[in-house]
């Protein structure tokens, strides 16, 4: 009988699938992995800064001040390799320790750490390997410090696990291939090469356990964040997500003076349509309908959210009244293309709502209080007029007390204090 070879492609699926089970990936499907490294990118900055801050302030001493170091410097190399010496230290440590600190002290340079780490843990590696051949002619090994170097391409600068990894071989790489050029002992360096292998995989594995310890937390606490923000019903912002966001978005505001609008939309009639077609038909309807409502908070600083029962709110930055109106049409319109049969309602065939929308401009003077009361009037007019339409007010605004300080938030802090 004859049997199949079994297939080249086959073997290297298994072989992956094993590593893949040894070593699971340490990447999340996007858009999540995008999400993880800005978030990265901005916690490490701290710890990155901790971490150098000493490292190069050792580095610096060491390669700038005079004393003891100078006579240290002066045994460790010979007279003709001091130029060389000065390029390494001035045209190559100095700048790249400035241009480290510069990245993880300034938050504006912080989106360059990606870039900055693996080319400052390398540059100053090489400079350290091209010190310890220097040496060599003197009598002298920089061997013990060569693991370290390695180590701390993993541990000191921040680095995902690829970047890391490719860095610190290419740390061990660079040293063979200089020891190699330079002819050292070969004893010497092999001994160095192995230990420096050593650290090249157990930095490779402490790095590993680390990263994948850090990426579960996160991805666990943006998952806690999220469900303490959703409403577990409609999937939409809880009431707790909208009081956070209109209190940010009322103070963003009146920073830059724009306007805001808030929307109180509520169900119609719909103690009657649970009366009639039963609690779970209700919830089915709240989570198709939320849905629908949530498509007209789509820009990154609005927001939708259950407000509570059969009302849910829409709050949206920077928008003009004649927006507001338009985007209350297309809010009905969608609602009435969903088609949800409600034979309870005095208003139509199907399930309806009606709109309050307030549209403000946000002032020192007052909170959002006033917002809200002014959404809440809009709707009860909306309800009064006959429901399934928007009414829609602004004006009405000025002359609302709701939310005004009657004294000026500097004034009432003193007189409390
Ligand atoms: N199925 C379901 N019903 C809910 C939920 N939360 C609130 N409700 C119901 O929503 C109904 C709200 O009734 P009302 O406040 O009288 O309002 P309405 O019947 O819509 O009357 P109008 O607003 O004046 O048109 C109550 O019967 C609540 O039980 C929920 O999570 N699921």
């Amino acid at each position: 009988m004859h049997m199949k070879p079994p297939s080249r492609t086959k073997h290297r699926n298994t072989l992956r699938e094993r590593f893949a089970k040894l070593l699971p990936p340490l990447t999340f499907a996007e858009p999540l992995e995008s999400q993880y490294r800005n978030w990265h990118t901005d916690h490490v900055r701290e710890r990155v800064k901790y971490t150098m801050l000493p490292a190069m302030g050792l580095l610096l001493i060491v390669s700038m001040a005079g004393g003891p170091f100078r006579e240290l410097r002066a045994a460790l190399f010979a007279p003709d390799q001091m130029v060389i010496v000065d390029v390494l230290r001035f045209g190559v440590l100095l700048p790249t320790c400035t241009a480290m600190l510069l990245v993880t002290y300034t938050k504006l340079y912080s989106r360059w750490l990606t870039f900055a780490a693996p080319a400052v843990a390398l540059l100053q590696s090489l400079c350290i390997v091209a010190c310890d051949l220097l040496m060599h002619r003197q009598g002298y090994s920089l061997s013990s410090v060569l693991p370290m170097l390695v180590l701390s391409a993993y541990m000191l600068f921040g680095m995902m696990q690829g970047q890391a990894t490719i860095t610190a071989t290419a740390i061990v790489v660079a040293y063979g291939l200089a020891g190699w050029v330079a002819g050292l002992n070969t004893g010497q360096r092999l001994f160095d090469l192995a230990m420096t292998s050593v650290a090249l995989v157990l930095g490779f594995f402490f790095h590993y356990s680390f990263s994948r310890t850090q990426r579960l937390n996160w991805f666990r606490n943006m998952m806690l964040t999220d469900s303490v923000h959703r409403d577990a019903l409609t999937n939409i912002g809880n009431r707790r997500m909208f009081d956070a966001h209109i209190d940010r978005l009322w103070n963003q505001a009146i920073r830059t003076r724009a306007p805001l609008a808030l929307l109180l939309v509520d169900l119609d009639h719909f103690k009657a349509f649970n009366d009639h077609a039963g609690h779970q038909a209700g919830d089915h309807c709240l989570a198709r309908v939320a849905e629908a409502i949530a498509q007209s908070a789509r820009r990154p600083l609005d927001v939708a959210a259950r407000y509570g029962g059969e009302e849910f709110v829409v709050l949206l930055f920077d928008v003009k009244r004649d927006r507001v109106e338009e985007l209350c049409r297309e809010m009905h319109s969608n609602l009435a293309a969903l088609q949800i049969p409600h034979p309870a309602s005095s208003v139509g065939p199907y399930v309806t709502v009606s709109i309050g929308a307030a549209c403000v401009e946000p002032q020192a003077g007052r909170n959002h209080d006033g917002l809200i009361q002014l959404a809440d009037e809009a709707l009860y007019a909306a309800k009064e007029g006959g429901r399934n339409r928007t009414v829609v007010m602004d004006r009405e605004y000025a002359t609302l007390k709701t939310g005004a300080f009657r004294v000026p938030r500097k004034r009432e802090r003193t007189e409390a204090a």
